[in-house]
């Protein structure tokens, strides 16, 4: 009895522990199951994921491989950034300031200024100069480019002084007459006062308009002019006269070095589109194919000055032909200061 009692509680217990062995055998398998799933979908996820990467990793070098080529590009440029700059020992070096030196005839003189090999700190107030005239040499050890109007004083050592700060021509001088005659007489009294303090030596860029409306042709040095002190111009001729008065009296009384320089009217690159000048005109007007405007009798006369590093181009004789054609018959001397060819066809010149 016992014995068969024993035997039944013996296989009731393995039967429990049957149960509870494959219930753990299920639940292992299940779980092994459970964990191959996760590890497919991880893989699967990976390579999905490893995939996309791969694509937007390709796609990103596609865009910027260009851009890398251009950087290289730039890099490149950087290191050949300036035009050529001749070196000059400490003892011939000078540190020279130009006033106006963004302006169309300023940045020229910056340009052989620095090529020279100089120390050129420009100064200008950007009514007519331009950034982009001398932005070749922005960042250049021996380049410095100030934002000021020589209205107010100015601080700074130098040896030598290029004074070109004025609107030249005569729409941009006569926009603001009262600010034309500040420019050139306070701004003049400012490098003056600075020439001396420092001892450097001036250059005043004067103009042919000292002469005024001249009676004599052409106006030698020593001819005083003819101008009109209430005229339209006068703020510039008179501005201009005055500021040579000025670098005479410094010279004679402080022995300020001074030179003076009177350019007549001046045309090339870095002119402005619409300066105003003659030469400008008459090229806008003949690539528009608009008829070219002469002011007043069409009898006056000027003296005309090309500005550049560069050679002066042939085709540009004043108040003559602008653009022709090879087989044009109007060519050479038959074009007359009263017509002028555009692509072969001849324009009249309009009397204003
Ligand atoms: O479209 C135009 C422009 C000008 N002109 C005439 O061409 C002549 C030249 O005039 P510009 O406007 O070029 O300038 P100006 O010669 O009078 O003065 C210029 O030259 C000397 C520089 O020092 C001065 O800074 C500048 O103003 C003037 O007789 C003017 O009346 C035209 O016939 N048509």
């Amino acid at each position: 009895m016992l014995s068969q009692a024993l035997l039944r509680l013996a296989s009731a217990v393995s039967r429990r522990r049957m149960k509870l062995l494959l219930g753990i055998a299920l639940l292992a398998y299940v779980a092994s199951i459970w964990g191959n799933l996760v590890n497919m979908s991880f893989l699967l996820n990976r390579s999905i994921q490893e995939n996309g990467e791969l694509k937007i990793e390709s796609k990103i070098e596609e865009i910027v491989e260009p851009l890398r080529e251009k950087i290289r590009d730039l890099e490149k440029s950087f290191t050949q950034k300036y035009p050529p700059v001749k070196f000059l020992s400490e003892k011939d070096r000078k540190r020279i300031l130009v006033t106006g030196g963004a302006g169309f005839v300023g940045s020229h003189l910056t340009d052989k200024l620095m090529m020279d090999g100089h120390e050129v700190t420009v100064v200008d107030n950007f009514f007519t100069g331009r950034k982009r005239n001398v932005e070749h040499w922005i960042g250049h050890e021996n380049f410095e480019l100030i934002n000021h109007d020589v209205v107010e004083p100015l601080y700074i050592e130098v040896d030598q002084i290029y004074h070109l700060a004025s609107p030249a021509s005569p729409p941009n001088y006569m926009y603001n007459p009262i600010k034309t005659l500040k420019t050139n007489t306070i701004g003049t009294l400012n490098v003056l006062g600075l020439a001396k303090r420092v001892g450097a030596r001036l250059l005043l860029a004067s103009t042919s308009e000292v002469y005024g409306d001249p009676e004599v042709h052409p106006q030698t040095e020593d001819y005083w002019g003819h101008v009109n002190p209430i005229g339209p111009r006068a703020c510039y001729d008179e501005g201009k006269r005055v500021a040579e008065t000025m670098c005479y009296a410094y010279m004679k009384q402080e022995g300020v070095e001074v030179r003076v320089a009177r350019i007549f009217n001046t045309f090339g690159p870095r002119m402005h589109m619409n300066d105003g000048r003659v030469v400008s005109n008459f090229i806008l007007q003949a690539l528009q194919g608009e008829p070219l405007t002469v002011y007043g009798s069409g009898s006056q006369t000027r003296a005309f000055q090309y500005v550049s590093l560069i050679k002066a181009p042939r085709l540009l004789q004043p108040y003559h032909l602008v653009e022709c054609s090879r087989d044009c018959a109007l060519k050479g001397p038959s074009v007359t200061t009263r017509s002028y060819c555009f692509k072969g066809v001849r324009q009249k010149i309009h009397l204003k």
